[in-house]
């Protein structure tokens, strides 16, 4: 039987395969292969332009890895980072943002190819609502696709879109009369046209109906079943949209509270005496366990370092752990250099070790 770890092309040059994944790593090609994320040590800070606190630290050293066809749910209470987060390993942090840290993409570097290989679908929808469904599908099928696509295939990748995302039945009516859930899998649809391996999402069910709100996520879910990498911020599941998202990352004050298979988490808060009521929502559960009440701000604020001390040494995050070593480790032994900042700048340096605030 061949060794999964190894093998050899036909030229003779050795590969080496991710026990974990069973990807090479001799060649990068995230559109054949999924998209596996991983991030080590990384911090994001915002630039506040006050006087001797220039900076503010709301992502605080974290590290994890996000496995190709999955889909992830990256939730915590109003913010506790999750856009910051989102936007950095998208690599779409505003111009007042720092980014410290390394992230990889399938053992390489980020860098400015990440819009060239994942899709952004935003909180807020931008469209002109006197276009149909169809005509914005248009426009930015010209806008997006390899400019060597034939107006032919052009039509057929939106016509293709719309069918899959149920849109073929409003596609002659104007943005301004569809409904909110037509309009979030139209956004959804301009992030779809060139099929990127990765797509963040932004809050998809905001403002939607439960029935619009499951409809999307299970597409999302079918998409993820079939190799690509979605990681979604959301508020408020229910009970039954969590179920279907595969992992979950929470975030508490910019640090990691669990982050794992969406099953276990139950079992991680229960060993630190956080059981989850019967017949009550997980996802509500754990917002609500790691929310800072006004009432009681100091005793919620060491509730959410201990549940996230205890993460931190966890067998979760061991196995997590795992990951991230190996892709780093995969990407050292390719010789690929890692170090990875975003938008450092110059006076970033000076100020930096003297002036966070955290
Ligand atoms: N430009 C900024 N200046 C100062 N503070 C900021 C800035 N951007 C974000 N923050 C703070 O950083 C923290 C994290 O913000 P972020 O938007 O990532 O949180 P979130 O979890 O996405 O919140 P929400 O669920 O409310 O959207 C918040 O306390 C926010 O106020």
């Amino acid at each position: 039987m061949e060794d999964q770890r190894s093998s050899s092309h036909s030229d003779g040059s050795a590969t080496e395969s991710s026990p974990l994944f069973g990807r090479s790593y001799t060649y990068w090609s995230p559109v054949e292969e999924g998209v596996t994320l991983s991030w080590r040590d990384l911090s994001v800070y915002v630039l506040l332009k006050q006087k001797g606190q220039p900076y503010k630290r709301i992502i605080n050293n974290v590290s994890g890895a996000v496995r190709a066809g999955s889909l992830v749910a990256l939730m915590g209470s109003s913010g506790a980072g999750k856009t910051s987060l989102m936007t950095a390993l998208a690599y779409r942090t505003a111009d007042h943002t720092v980014v410290e840290g390394d992230v990889l993409v399938n053992g390489q570097p980020m860098g400015d190819y990440m819009r060239d290989i994942s899709g952004f679908m935003h909180q807020v929808d931008l469209f002109i609502d006197h276009l149909t469904v169809s005509e914005h599908l248009h426009i930015m099928a010209r806008l997006r696709l390899d400019r060597r696509t034939t107006s032919q295939e052009r039509k057929q990748r939106v016509l293709e879109i719309m069918r899959n995302l149920s849109l073929l039945k409003c596609r002659r009516s104007k943005i301004s009369t569809i409904s909110g859930g037509e309009k979030k899998r139209l956004s959804f649809a301009s992030e779809l046209l060139t099929d990127p391996p990765l797509l963040f999402c932004d809050e998809p069910t905001t403002g939607l109906d439960s029935y619009s709100a499951q409809k999307l996520i299970a597409m999302m879910n079918l998409m993820a079943s079939s190799g690509k990498t979605i990681v979604c911020t959301i508020h408020q599941p229910s009970s039954q949209i969590f179920k279907m998202f595969s992992q979950v990352i929470l975030l508490a004050s910019g640090r990691l509270a669990y982050m794992g298979a969406t099953s276990n988490a139950a079992e991680f808060f229960e060993s630190l005496g956080y059981r989850i009521p019967a017949n009550y929502n997980p996802a509500d559960f754990y917002i609500r366990t790691l929310a800072v009440l006004p009432v009681s701000e100091d005793s919620c604020k060491q509730a959410i370092k201990t549940i996230c001390d205890h993460f931190a040494v966890s067998d979760f995050a061991k196995e997590i752990d795992v990951i991230v070593q190996y892709e780093f480790h995969m990407a050292r032994t390719m010789q690929i250099p890692t170090l990875f900042t975003k938008s450092r700048s110059s006076t970033f340096d000076t100020v930096f070790t003297s002036s966070i605030v955290t």
